[in-house]
């Protein structure tokens, strides 16, 4: 049909997407011209314009009937569309050199790694520094029960059971997005996890790409959702773009909508988005050129009704996954975070030696609780920095490095003292005032940990000027001291409005916890920055009742407090913050801060704190999760009771456990998510009681053999079983449970569990009595599991 067509009838017919889009708006005009030229008759007119037709519409009219009036007709209307586009841009825009003055700009704003000490050095090239990191390609979204460093632990662990394809390194996926035709990518890692720092590596891969292949002319546009919190008005797609790269004004309005297949379009942060997304109901959007709130405008870009033929990669922390329909997301990655070996890159890459890395990969290696933190990048940088050589002179000999809280303290240390403001001084110098210095910075670090502790409270990670300067952090200090280092400024694009936020949200964490344990010493409630009273007489009266309380009863009431409600949270956002208020309640760690606590240990005894976890830990209204989060507490306090059981653990597993009390289950669970890859879980014989199987719940399912077989586990522990085989994180392929006093009951739910498992392949369950009711439940779910070969 095509070869019947004259040249211009032709490209009218190419050209009809572009016509629609971009001269629909001036259909009368173009419409009186072909008028006045007589290439239309007045009964054109009135058939094109019709009643109560859109001005698209009647611009698809136009290109139906001129093909009708032949060849010329078509070239009066390409020759009067092309004088008006040339009339717009005098210079014939020339894509390509846009493209490349976009491409410097970009690349030199994601050239630098967010390397945030300055005392070392400026920040790095990403060249320098960026080691790869490991990701997985995943098909489902899990819910996140437990604090994201040890959810990172854990995914590792598993990581051993995936399939080979599911698993590559952070180039790969940058290689692979790049030429993706279009679609929504999501990827999900825990903060520090290296998200921004894919997203740079990305745009360097693309400018590099652009370099020495012009012709695969993508056009990336990054925007973090930080930023696009703060737009307020009503936007439209093509004012949102070129408002924010108003370089690329000349083609922008072109790109998105004619040639969206070009656009590779980057949005950061999801978790950091304060507008909710309903994408049940935000109204349906198509036109770039239609104005709407920015929270309408993400959900209809997600959804793909604009940009439908543009590839989206949207980055988030794991909590907020949530707020995305699963069926709007056709690519679902999450960030593991680095691997050993690629810890040991990263720590050659960052230390002035070969030594000085080999040190500290040593020292991770041997703190299981240290090198289960490690697979998140952030985490890497803060040990590098605090473990680095010159500041070993900050240790004296006594001190026996062991926890989490040390390598923060250290960390803390590190920065207060070598903060470039005093570099006129030798380091010699430096530490000789290092305690002074301390002591100096006493308040502010007050100060700034108030801040961290209200927003810890609050979930809120992202500080204001006023929220800073209501506990007296003001432009001064935080331009002057060591505070640019953990708190980063960041300028919005749009108001230019300041906000700041803390490097890594585990700072925010220690920082809090620094204040918790300096205001709890100094005898005043550590909750005042949260919930200020608001009656006077009412504050005098408690400040009365606290002084008859006496200064060490009310740090123990404090110290209890705060683990009451940090067991009631049910995502674990305050487990770090507990594992650091323990450690700093040690002596012997906070003495690495000496200056910024005043000794005042005779106000606590550690004995105090111990007592006080031993006693949580026997708690069976605690979730699992926080109970093993009790040990990691344990672990920062140092306490010996818990190393000298982790030591027989060892014994016990090769002779078999035997006779392990409840608490003892839990400082098992403790043990094995600190173990690196073990693939078979044996526990056959050893009086496992539904009690104990529940607190193996938060590691049970990433064995992929589980054998329990002659335990008295009943109806009680198949549901307990029933609700691991249910999760998503289940990696079980082999259950053995003989002889288990299942009984009907228990067969019932573990057949209510199996329904709903696609991993389980190997069932023993012989001798536990199920009689015919279970085994028709059996059947049952026989009829649907796909997954079971083997059962006996
Ligand atoms: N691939 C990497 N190579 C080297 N360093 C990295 C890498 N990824 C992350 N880092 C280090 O960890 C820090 C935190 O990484 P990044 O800002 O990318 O994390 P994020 O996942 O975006 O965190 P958040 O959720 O807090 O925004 C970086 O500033 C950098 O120092």
């Amino acid at each position: 049909l095509k070869m019947d067509l004259g040249p211009d009838e032709l490209r009218l017919l190419e050209m009809r997407p572009e016509l629609v889009e971009r001269m629909s708006e001036r259909i009368y005009e173009i419409l009186d011209h072909l008028l006045s030229k007589r290439t239309i008759t007045k009964e054109d007119f009135s058939t094109i314009t019709g009643e109560n037709l859109g001005i698209r519409d009647r611009m698809r009219n136009l290109l139906d009937v001129l093909p009708k009036r032949g060849n010329d007709a078509c070239r009066d209307l390409l020759e009067l569309v092309e004088n008006q586009w040339n009339s717009q841009n005098p210079a014939k825009i020339n894509f390509n050199k846009l493209l490349e003055k976009h491409k410097e700009i970009l690349e030199g704003q994601h050239r630098k790694i967010n390397d945030y000490i300055k005392t070392t050095s400026e920040h790095v090239d990403l060249k320098e520094r960026y080691t790869n990191l490991t990701i997985t390609k995943s098909t489902l979204y899990t819910e996140q029960k437990e604090h994201e460093v040890t959810g990172v632990g854990n995914a590792f662990k598993r990581l051993e059971q995936e399939t080979r394809e599911a698993v590559c390194e952070s180039d790969e996926f940058c290689r692979s997005f790049l030429q993706q035709e279009k679609g929504v990518t999501l990827i999900s890692g825990v903060a520090g996890g290296g998200k921004t720092t894919i997203t740079k590596k990305l745009i360097q891969q693309w400018a590099a790409t652009l370099q020495s292949y012009p012709a695969s002319n993508k056009l990336v546009l990054f925007f973090t959702f930080r930023e696009l919190s703060l737009i307020t008005e009503t936007r439209s797609l093509s004012e949102l773009l070129t408002s924010h790269y108003s370089h690329l004004k000349p083609i922008l309005r072109q790109v998105v909508n004619v040639e969206q297949s070009k656009i590779l379009l980057i949005l950061d942060g999801l978790d950091e988005f304060k507008f909710p997304l309903d994408f049940g109901k935000t109204p349906k959007c198509t036109d770039p050129e239609s104005r709407q709130q920015i929270h309408e405008l993400i959900v209809n870009i997600i959804k793909g009704n604009l940009l439908p033929d543009s590839s989206v990669l949207l980055t988030s922390r794991p909590h907020a996954i949530g707020k995305l329909p699963e069926k709007c997301i056709q690519n679902f990655y999450q960030i593991l975070g680095f691997s050993v070996s690629q810890q040991k890159e990263y720590f050659q890459k960052t230390c002035p030696s070969k030594e000085s890395a080999d040190r500290i990969c040593g020292y991770v290696s041997s703190h299981k609780p240290l090198s289960l933190m490690c697979h998140v990048p952030a985490f890497c940088w803060i040990t590098s920095t605090a473990l680095q050589e010159k500041t070993e002179g900050l240790l004296t000999s006594k001190e026996n490095m062991a926890t989490v809280t040390h390598i923060y303290c250290r960390f803390l240390k590190a920065i207060m003292i070598f903060h470039g403001e005093k570099m006129g001084e030798s380091s010699v110098q430096r530490l000789v005032n290092a305690s002074g210095s301390l002591r100096d910075f006493r308040h502010c670090l007050k100060d700034l940990g108030a801040v961290a502790f209200k927003g810890l409270m609050e979930h809120k990670f992202l500080f204001h000027v006023e929220d800073l300067s209501r506990f007296n952090v003001d432009q001064g200090s935080l331009s002057s001291l060591f505070l640019v280092e953990i708190l980063k400024e960041d300028k919005d694009s749009f108001t230019f409005q300041k906000n700041y936020h803390f490097v890594h949200t585990s700072l925010q964490e220690f920082f809090a916890a620094v204040y918790y344990v300096m205001e709890s010493y100094s005898g005043r409630s550590p909750f005042w920055c949260v919930k200020p009273p608001h009656n006077f007489l009412l504050h005098l009266c408690a400040s009365k009742i606290h002084r008859l309380l006496g200064r060490r009863r009310l740090v123990q009431k404090h110290v209890r407090r705060i683990f009451q409600i940090a067991h009631r949270s049910h995502s674990g956002q305050l487990d770090l913050f507990c594992r650091f208020v323990s450690g700093l309640l040690v002596p012997r760690t906070s003495r690495i801060l000496e200056g910024v606590f005043i000794p005042r240990h005779s106000l606590l005894d550690v004995r105090y704190l111990i007592k006080l976890l031993e006693v949580q830990l026997c708690c069976e209204n605690i979730c699992p999760e926080r109970l093993i989060n009790v040990c990691h507490c344990l672990y920062e306090a140092q306490d010996q009771g818990l190393r000298d059981r982790l030591g027989c653990f060892v014994e016990d597993s090769v002779r078999g456990f035997k006779n392990l009390s409840s608490t003892d289950w839990t400082r098992l669970a403790f043990v094995l998510q600190l173990t690196n890859s073990i693939e078979m879980l044996n526990l056959d014989k050893c009086n496992l009681e539904p009690e104990g199987l529940r607190r193996l719940l938060p590691v049970f399912p990433c064995f992929s053999s589980s054998k329990l077989a002659q335990n008295p586990l009943g109806p009680e522990g198949a549901a307990i079983l029933a609700e691991v085989l249910k999760s998503q994180d289940c990696r079980i392929e082999k259950l053995w449970i003989v002889g288990t006093q299942l009984g009907s009951d228990g067969a019932s739910w573990l057949s209510d569990g199996l329904q709903q498992n696609c991993t389980v392949s190997d069932l023993r369950m012989a001798c536990n009595n199920i009689g015919d009711e279970g085994a028709s439940c059996l059947a049952e779910m026989l009829k649907r599991n796909r997954t079971l070969r083997d059962i006996r």
